[in-house]
């Protein structure tokens, strides 16, 4: 957060000097119980918000690396190498139609939970960070299913109900390094990230600020990403960058942080206060029922992306796309 924090409470193992210092304005996201009417009206009007007490994953809160590594089970899981600090997604199915040469930023291998947690101990300066991130799915050990079966899925269902969302899509499970960063992106699903080891500091965006972030291409392999570098903004190539203004909190064991559907959010592992663990819950976004004007941002969002799909399946080559958009808008829509 800018500007002074007072005395840092007791229970609160972090503080500024863990929190990088960005560019951008950041407001805190509210803080509610989840008996809060207000944090309801939170989630009804897809603002975010950090939910205490939902009791969600309590018992995934002993869900350390000795406990998941004797009950995950031996199946091999997703596990992402980067030979810096940040875990940029791409699209694995992009990068065949993609043309230009893709080098991926991260590379993936699969391996045991037991591995990983190896690697993960074993892990000097140099060396690769890991990043594990696995849907949860049935090849877990029976441990893990029990503890996924008493999730407070009464709470999740009457969330998704009220507030019309589609079904739930998956539930990733997220085992990280200190000091692991997902670069800025916009998902297309609704969010309960559920913060059950260590802390991560989440830093969102409203769509709006869409032309602040600059997006790659749709058709790109880091579709959904922002071609911005937090870490050496480029204020050049990117001059909406000067009225970037986020929101953010640093969520902990116990805490949901909704995280609507299109906002941009960085999530941090906070540096040297160990390893975190994760897991989230996406959910499709609802039929939309009537459509009213004005269109929410999310809504316009969804239009720019269907566009750019429809002129590229028209015009086959990607770089016309944006000449032929230039030709349409230039001295006409200005
Ligand atoms: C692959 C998903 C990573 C996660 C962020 C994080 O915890 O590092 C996120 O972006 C999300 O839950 O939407
Ligand atoms: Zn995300």
């Amino acid at each position: 957060m800018n500007g002074t924090t007072d005395t840092v409470p007791a229970d609160q193992p972090w503080d500024e000097s863990h929190l990088s210092k960005y560019f951008f304005h950041t407001d805190p996201i509210p803080r509610l119980s989840c008996t809060d009417p207000q944090a309801l009206q939170l989630i009804a009007q897809e603002k975010p918000v950090v939910l205490t007490d939902t009791k969600l994953c309590d018992t995934a809160l002993k869900w350390d690396l000795d406990y998941l590594a004797a009950n995950m089970g031996t199946e091999r899981y997703m596990v992402f190498l980067s030979k810096n600090h940040k875990f940029k997604y791409y699209d694995e199915a992009k990068i065949k139609l993609y043309k230009t040469n893709f080098v991926p930023p991260t590379r993936r291998l699969d391996m045991t939970f037991s591995e990983f947690v190896k690697k993960l101990r074993d892990w000097k300066p140099g060396d690769e960070r890991v990043y594990l991130q696995q849907g949860l799915n049935n090849t877990v050990g029976q441990g893990i299913v029990v503890d996924f079966l008493q999730f407070n899925w009464q709470w999740l269902n009457i969330q998704q109900k009220t507030n019309n969302w589609g079904p739930l899509t998956s539930n990733l499970l997220l085992v990280g390094m200190e000091g692991n960063v997902t670069p800025v992106h916009y998902d297309e699903q609704q969010n309960f990230f559920c913060q059950l080891v260590g802390y991560k500091r989440c830093i969102l965006f409203a769509p709006e600020q869409y032309e602040r972030l600059y997006p790659y291409p749709v058709y790109h392999p880091h579709d959904r990403q922002s071609q911005v570098d937090f870490n050496e903004p480029d204020l050049e190539s990117f001059p909406g960058l000067e009225g970037l203004r986020g929101v953010e909190a640093v969520v902990g064991p116990g805490d949901v942080l909704y995280i609507p559907m299109y906002w941009w959010h960085q999530i941090e592992s906070l540096p040297c206060l160990g390893n975190t663990v994760s897991v989230n819950f996406w959910y499709k976004g609802g039929p939309t029922e009537k459509i009213e004007y004005p269109l929410k941002p999310r809504q316009k969002l969804a239009i720019m992306r269907n566009v750019e799909k429809m002129l590229l399946e028209a015009l086959k080559e990607p770089a016309e796309v944006g000449s032929l958009l230039r030709s349409l808008v230039l001295g006409r829509y200005t």
